[in-house]
């Protein structure tokens, strides 16, 4: 594989029960692109994210992250798995920003930054406390390091929580509906963390319904429907000149 793919994802299938939530869902992105998956509700978004960072395990397919493979595959009887162990360690080159932002309630905003390198990678705290106190002041937070979640707004707890997955040193974050638990007014702030974030070079996913970041920021857009990959390509041609009948109608009613 392409030294320059970050994830790739190879018929990406996942049930619960008989319900198949994702059916041969393929993907590929490289390093430093954003990648927008949009579709209604119940399309399996998350579910692929969650089997991209193992939070799923998928019934057959094959994931890889910068060429190691991250998933397992399952062809007639040849079953490839890879352990617990080894899957906790890939987990840590991915990033993953939750609708709900899930910081530790009991613990500052700059020790929930600091929280993943010093409890799970056993970083030296002096070096992470550095590359944190940077981070909080890039995602524009420095007056509020010792503020506990519960004194920050939606919009500022969302942008620690892009702080903190950051300060693991990703090489790819997903982000699932980011901004869809957020009061209106307090969306473009994490928007535009997310976009400064691009313009420097990460890689992301991001599950979202925001069509307008998705049409400024992402290289490519896919439509999923139904647990399929309906539709995907340079986010310009899948917004502006969508192929499928499908995304037509989903584009059509979210600008509704
Ligand atoms: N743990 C589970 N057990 C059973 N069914 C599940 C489970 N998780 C998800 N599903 C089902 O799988 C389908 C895909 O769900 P998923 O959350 O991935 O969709 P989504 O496109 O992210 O939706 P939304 O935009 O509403 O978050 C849905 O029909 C959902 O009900």
């Amino acid at each position: 594989m392409s030294k320059n793919i970050v994830v790739k994802a190879v018929d990406v299938t996942k049930l619960y029960g008989t319900f198949t939530a994702l059916d041969k869902v393929s993907l590929e992105i490289a390093k430093g692109e954003v990648c927008c998956i949009i579709g209604p509700s119940g399309s399996g978004k998350s579910t692929f994210l969650r089997c991209i960072n193992q939070l799923e395990k998928m019934n057959s397919g094959a994931i890889w992250v910068n060429d190691e493979l991250v998933g397992y595959r399952r062809e007639g009887n040849n079953l490839y798995e890879i352990s617990d162990a080894e899957m906790s360690r890939q987990r840590r080159h991915i990033g993953m920003v939750f609708q709900r932002f899930n910081l530790f309630p009991h613990k500052t905003a700059l020790e929930n930054i600091m929280e993943g390198p010093v409890q799970v990678l056993r970083e030296p705290v002096a070096e992470v406390r550095k590359r944190a106190e940077d981070l909080i002041v890039r995602v524009g937070l420095g007056d509020k390091a010792g503020h506990y979640p519960s004194q920050l707004s939606g919009g500022q707890q969302q942008r620690v929580a892009i702080a903190r997955a950051m300060c693991m040193r990703p090489e790819l974050i997903l982000f699932d509906e980011p901004t869809s638990a957020l009061d209106p007014e307090l969306v473009s702030e994490v928007l535009d963390v997310m976009k400064d974030l691009a313009a420097s070079g990460m890689t992301m996913i991001v599950v979202t319904h925001e069509l307008g970041f998705a049409r400024n920021v992402a290289n490519t857009v896919a439509f999923m429907e139904a647990g399929k990959m309906v539709e995907i390509g340079p986010a310009s041609e899948v917004l502006s000149s969508p192929k499928s009948p499908r995304t037509i109608e989903f584009i059509k009613a979210v600008h509704s």
